[in-house]
């Protein structure tokens, strides 16, 4: 197995940040970096029948590793092998096709001069040698949760680059998610039988929430001597994918767990992006293009748009940016209010009076506190335990219509468009494509190199392999003090709608260290407020791009 190295950095870091690194990972009783491979036998031995600990070892200058699973952790002895992509006529001439042993991907990629090198992932990509002969592997394929475009692309190119590249015959699709390893027949997946289903939206293995059996899966996985598994699915299926790999390495099984992230919402924390989120946010163009042509040809046209974000507003925040055609937009992470001073409803009354037409776009998962209040309603939960969602679009456009049927002066044209289900349901673009061809390629490699419980995902541009306490530990959201949502209020004119508590309790997750800016030269405290009915937070909403 590869034995992960740090090249010492040219800097002579020795600040209070890379101190308290170091002593944190002292304090952690880590293993020497490299770790030597006696002691990993020995600590390899002793794993088998507990669960996976963090793989952490710490390099200089504050350097951490956050390394994934390997099968030779728990299976000491198993023998690899040249990979046989050596010979493959395709790759043979590229220069480096194998990447560096030591290669790890940066967390973090704005530094500063005197800053620790904090948190790395393993690189993604093929290795030398690799734990599976092609005729050994028995590999399986999952969707799980809500669809999302590009499962078949990911579907079709793990079938394919397992085939292609490695000349693994044996692949089968487990059919309707999770239950479906143990309630389901399995599906044989050829490059035949897979070949153009990436035309096509949805997935073709079906997927479903709840259903998760961790025991019953991995009796599956067992009895059916499946020894690499492939997991497409979001927050819930990672977390559901963690177990099945504790319960793997728990029993001792010679089989490799990789996660493929897939969300529609953006909201798996340390990846660049999700594949499908491009398409998604292309595809919520039409909607919002369609709001804004029948608010403009109406007196006082109004469009309201609903688009999908449970938590996450992302989609909404990038569909509002490229649209630039939106006046306010509405994400679960930033609270808003409709009545009084700096209200939504004075917003609406005083955009319609300017402009005579005005569109709004709503993540589903805006304003559900305000909806439950004025309600009433109790909490309900889907199969997998995602809290059910309240109309927010309907509710939204019963209180604008409410608002101005009490103004006989002020008629209004409403029209609202709901596309959550189109937005997903379509085929991947170009740009995902490519996105989910290449994340697949990524997962195969881990898989053949005998990495196991990981995710696999871009980092800053880089494919790595991070492990699966590390996606699922929180959510990626949009952060309301970031520079990101200052460019949409900037972009709409929008009021923020925050209170300085509001703000306050917002920067609690920021994980960057807010560094003072120079008041007079680039502080933005002291610029005019945004706007002038934006209540208390307007001037802490100024922070434009
Ligand atoms: N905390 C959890 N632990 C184990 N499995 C989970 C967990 N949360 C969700 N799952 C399972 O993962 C699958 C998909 O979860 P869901 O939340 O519906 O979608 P997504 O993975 O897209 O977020 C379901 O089968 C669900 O039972
Ligand atoms: O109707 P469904 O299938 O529950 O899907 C609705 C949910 O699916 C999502 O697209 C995200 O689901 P996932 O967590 O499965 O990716 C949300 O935006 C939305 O709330
Ligand atoms: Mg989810």
């Amino acid at each position: 197995m590869e034995t992960a190295t740090v090249v010492a950095a040219p800097i002579p870091v020795a600040d209070a940040a890379a101190k308290a690194l170091e002593k944190k990972l002292l304090d952690l009783e880590l293993p020497p970096f490299p770790a030597p491979a006696k002691k990993a036998a020995a600590a390899a031995a002793k794993v088998v029948a507990a669960a996976p600990k963090k793989k952490l070892a710490g390099g200089a200058s504050g350097y951490v590793l956050e390394d994934v699973p390997h099968l030779t952790d728990y299976l000491p002895n198993l023998p690899s092998f040249p990979n046989p992509l050596q010979n493959h006529p395709a790759y043979s001439v590229v220069k480096q096709y194998f990447v560096n042993a030591d290669d790890t991907v940066a967390k973090k990629i704005v530094v500063h001069k005197g800053s620790a090198r904090g948190t790395h992932f393993r690189r993604a990509g093929p290795r030398q040698r690799v734990f599976f002969q092609p005729d050994e592997v028995s590999a399986a394929i999952v969707t799980c949760g809500g669809l999302c475009p590009g499962l078949n692309t990911v579907i079709r190119e793990l079938v394919c680059g397992l085939h292609d590249m490695y000349g693994v015959t044996s692949v089968v699709g487990i059919e309707g998610g999770y239950r479906g390893f143990y309630a389901r027949n399995t599906v044989e997946l050829t490059p035949r039988s897979v070949n153009g289903i990436h035309k096509r939206g949805g997935t073709v293995l079906g997927t479903s929430r709840g259903g998760q059996d961790t025991a019953k899966i991995v009796d599956s996985i067992q009895d059916r001597g499946i020894n690499q598994v492939y997991i497409i699915g979001g927050d819930g299926t990672q977390k559901g994918a963690a177990t099945i790999h504790a319960e793997v390495q728990r029993r001792g099984l010679k089989c490799a767990v990789v996660g493929v992230p897939k969300t529609i919402d953006n909201d798996i924390a340390v990846i660049d992006r999700s594949f499908g989120f491009d398409t998604a946010v292309e595809e919520a163009q039409r909607a919002i293009n369609a709001a804004h042509v029948e608010a403009e040809s109406a007196e006082n046209g109004v469009g309201v748009v609903k688009l999908m974000g449970r938590n996450s507003g992302f989609i909404a925040m990038y569909a509002t940016l490229a649209s630039r055609d939106v006046d306010l937009c509405l994400i679960p992470e930033s609270p808003f209010y409709l009545d009084g001073k700096g209200g939504l409803l004075e917003f609406a009354e005083k955009r319609l009076r300017e402009n005579g037409h005005m569109v709004i776009v709503v993540a589903e998962g805006a304003g559900q506190d305000v909806i439950a209040r004025s309600m009433r309603l109790a909490d309900a939960h889907d199969a997998s335990g995602n809290k059910v969602l309240l109309d927010v679009g309907l509710w939204l456009c019963a209180k604008i219509k409410d608002h101005f049927k009490k103004k006989p002066n002020f008629p209004i044209t409403l029209k609202y468009i709901d596309p959550t289900y189109m937005i997903r349901a379509v085929p991947s673009n170009a740009s995902d494509n490519v996105y989910c061809s290449l994340l697949a390629h990524s997962a195969i490699h881990g898989a053949m190199a005998g990495y196991t419980g990981f995710t696999v995902a871009p980092v800053n541009g880089r494919h790595a392999y991070i492990p699966f306490y590390r996606i699922t530990e929180k959510q990626n959201k949009v952060v309301i003090t970031d520079r990101m949502w200052a460019r949409v209020l900037c972009s709409t004119n929008q009021p923020c709608f925050l209170s300085t508590e509001d703000v306050e309790k917002a920067g609690q997750d920021d994980e960057e260290p807010i560094v003072p800016l120079v008041e007079g030269e680039n502080s933005l405290v002291k610029a005019p407020p945004l706007m002038a009915n934006a209540g208390d937070g307007a001037a802490l909403c100024n922070g434009a791009a």
